[in-house]
């Protein structure tokens, strides 16, 4: 691929646009914000402005109700050899585009797993898709060339593609992000109307549930309004689970033995099933998860510490797979922990406190 099209320069579209940049591509930007384009522009993204003949891959990069007018518009006017979008559902897209009477052959649906809770352009990094799945869904009408041009992003992206029927999809991510983030909003919504006291003990377990919570709640409107059905679902079993969670802790609370038992059973088996499903989830590159050992350093709220650390674990020879930050609320400090392989973690150990660092036993 030598030439590609971004529309939408916000945080998806920005980042695939600078990991296409800096791998020799040359992209043109377009948003329906100039700002947005210009911001993208001033990163290192590519260039405003249309460009001069059909690029070789549109991208449409907007939000999900917008996908079909803008790749449909783009289509139309021949801007590409090859169009795909990249939103968090795909049998929606696919549906509008077919009523529009879009052509279907050179139009892949896409998906990348991998994004963040903030939005627009200066979220965006190159490497944001490194090693996460990204989602195709060719269907026997996709012309080869168009596929083999999303291979080619995805590859120059380094993410792993994932061949998916879209429907199939669309069930799938409402179990693995769009369920998810409904209850990261849910838990944190507790907390907009809650003691300032109670929220100052906020620790690294609430930051770590909730920080989805953040995310731009009507990009979530559209995404959730083109997959009510399985969310819904999924809620329907999770409320099941939380009604007999409920039970199970009234239970505890009862005089009798016997009723504390089976209260004390409940917990223990939602808990349970929580180890279990937490261990499916897959390590980096989609690997099945490796069981990291945790260096946790000090850390003072200043610039240049996270450098200094990882080239101090660089020049130790240990290759940090994994990195986590805890702050301490209210304080100049944290701790870094830094992920390792277990056989790994005492010569790190030993090299950063020979560099001054306090590590946390
Ligand atoms: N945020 C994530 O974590 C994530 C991850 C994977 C996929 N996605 C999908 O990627 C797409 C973009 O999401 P984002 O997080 O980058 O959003 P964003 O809000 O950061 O960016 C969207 C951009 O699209 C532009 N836009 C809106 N309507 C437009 C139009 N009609 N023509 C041209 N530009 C238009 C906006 O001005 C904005 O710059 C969405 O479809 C989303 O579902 C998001
Ligand atoms: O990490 C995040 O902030 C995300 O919300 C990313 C996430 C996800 O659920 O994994 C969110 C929506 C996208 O469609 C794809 C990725």
């Amino acid at each position: 691929m030598r030439t590609a099209l971004v529309i939408g320069t916000g945080l998806i579209g920005t980042s695939i646009a600078l990991a296409l940049t800096a791998r020799g591509v040359t992209v043109h930007l377009q948003d329906r914000d100039h700002d947005q384009a210009r911001t993208a522009a001033s990163l290192g993204a590519g260039t405003v402005g249309p460009a001069p003949g059909a690029v070789d891959l549109a991208v449409v990069a907007v939000p999900p109700a917008r996908i079909a007018e803008v790749l449909g518009d783009a289509q139309r006017r021949g801007l590409a050899r090859g169009y795909l979008d990249v939103a968090s559902v795909k049998g929606g897209p696919r549906r509008e585009l077919a009523d529009r009477g879009c052509d279907l052959r050179t139009y892949l649906g896409t998906h990348p797993m991998a994004g963040r809770e903030r939005s627009g352009p200066t979220a965006a990094t190159a490497d944001l898709f490194e090693g996460r799945p990204w989602v195709l869904t060719p269907t026997p009408d996709t012309d080869t060339e168009v596929l083999n041009l999303a291979l080619e992003l995805i590859a120059l992206c380094r993410a792993v593609p994932v061949v998916m029927e879209a429907d199939a999809h669309d069930r799938a991510v409402a179990l693995v992000s769009h369920t998810p983030q409904l209850l990261s909003s849910l838990v944190a919504a507790r907390l907009a109307d809650a003691d300032d006291t109670a929220v100052r003990l906020c620790g690294q377990g609430i930051r770590d549930v909730t920080r989805i919570a953040a995310s731009e709640p009507r990009m979530w409107i559209d995404i959730l309004s083109a997959n009510p059905g399985p969310v819904a679902d999924v809620l329907t079993a999770v409320a099941g689970d939380l009604e007999e969670t409920v039970r199970a802790l009234r239970s505890l609370a009862s005089a009798d033995d016997a009723k504390r038992g089976e209260g004390a059973g409940g917990i223990e088996d939602v808990l349970r099933r929580g180890n279990s499903g937490r261990a499916r989830i897959p390590g980096k590159h989609g690997q099945t998860p490796t069981a990291y050992a945790t260096v946790a350093v000090l850390i003072s709220d200043r610039p240049g510490e996270l450098a200094r650390i990882f080239a101090d674990a660089g020049q130790a020879g240990v290759n940090i797979e994994d990195v986590r930050i805890e702050h301490a609320t209210g304080q100049q400090a944290g701790h870094v922990q830094l992920m390792v392989e277990p056989q790994a973690a005492d010569r790190l150990t030993e090299v950063l406190r020979g560099r001054g660092w306090a590590i946390r036993a």
